[in-house]
């Protein structure tokens, strides 16, 4: 019978769809587009997925994605991951793409929204997902490279739900992209941002400080200052917190060591997500059953966090009524 973390209804809010290649999907586009690996095997890249840190993951990360050239590649990539995540409950999502890494082999950024959204009707047609698209900066590019992206997709940000910020976090502080987010949310885009993931706290309260984000992408390290949390507590910041990624990275030594449940206990608005579900070993709903086998919680506990999701979501209020509802139901029938 399907583990019941996988029939919740729920919304993924940090989700980078390069991070959904696995690692099959590697070896097909590159026979597809004619390219030359540096693997030898499915099974070489597998074994190189126990990081240390967040960089030697980045770069197996953009190594592999060099792959993606044409919309198709990103139609099939998206389409992948919206039936592995519609296996998982997904109902709703806001997935983070990185055009940088595209544009620089010159992949045309058109090119890249457009498999995207693609994919994205397909799977609202198909199950009724809704959702879009999050730009992201790389923040350990000049932040002119940034400033050109948006103004190369000005013209359609109807298309766009937002813009992040990720990639290596420590030495690229969000002060570094101030005006690129004022001119982002000039233009009528929500603002997220990578923070506290491994950069401390400061990194937290500049981006809320200078970028004005909404939500904070992982946030982890925001327990190291009390004054933040409370913060966050109050203003009731909503954090997508990434449990088997953190453990992947190295950020804590095991699952049960992760701060999730004194973030909880903290009082702060927490989402359960995926980050990078080809690379650290689950897709959404992997997320929640390895939390609830972890720290014991009870089904509505985590309802709660599926609840969590969609309060935190860009959806409109009409499909957050939806959403609510459906996993009420689901309360009713596995409470
Ligand atoms: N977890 C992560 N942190 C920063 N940048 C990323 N890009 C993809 N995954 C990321
Ligand atoms: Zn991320």
């Amino acid at each position: 019978m399907t583990n019941a973390m996988y029939t919740l209804p729920k919304a993924e809010l940090h989700l980078h769809i390069e991070g959904t290649l696995e690692p099959e999907m590697v070896f097909a586009l590159a026979e597809r587009n004619g390219m030359e690996l540096p693997f030898a095997s499915v099974d070489d890249i597998r074994s190189r997925l126990d990081f240390t840190s967040l960089q030697p993951f980045l770069d197996l990360y953009f190594e592999c994605g060099a792959v993606l050239r044409t919309q198709q590649d990103f139609h099939d990539l998206a389409a992948a991951y919206l039936t592995r995540a519609h296996e998982q409950g997904l109902r709703h999502v806001e997935m983070f793409f990185d055009p940088q890494g595209h544009t620089a082999r010159g992949v045309p950024v058109d090119a890249v929204i457009d498999g995207l959204l693609s994919a994205l009707a397909e799977a609202h047609e198909e199950w009724g997902i809704t959702g879009g698209l999050i730009m992201c900066f790389l923040r350990d590019l000049p932040v002119e490279s940034a400033f050109a992206l948006l103004d190369s997709v000005a013209h359609r940000v109807d298309d766009l739900i937002g813009v992040g910020l990720d990639s290596t976090e420590v030495g690229y502080p969000p002060e570094l992209f101030e005006q690129v987010y004022a001119h982002a949310r000039g233009l009528g885009l929500h603002a997220v941002a990578h923070a506290g993931e491994e950069g401390g706290p400061e990194y937290v309260s500049g981006s809320l400080d200078l970028l004005k984000v909404e939500r904070v992408d992982h946030g982890i390290r925001s327990l190291e200052d009390p004054e933040l949390v409370e913060r966050l507590r109050a203003a009731q910041v909503p954090m997508t917190v990434c449990p088997l990624s953190t453990v992947r990275l190295a950020g804590v030594p095991t699952m049960a060591d992760h701060p999730l449940p004194r973030m909880i206990e903290a009082g702060l608005l927490v989402t359960i997500n995926s980050d990078d579900p080809s690379y650290f070993g689950g897709y959404v709903g992997d997320n929640y059953l390895a939390i609830q086998q972890t720290f014991g919680y009870d089904n509505l506990a985590m309802a709660g966090f599926a609840l969590n999701s969609v309060t935190a979501s860009f959806a409109s209020d009409a499909r957050k009524d939806e959403l609510r509802e459906e996993i009420a139901a689901w309360g009713k029938k596995h409470g």
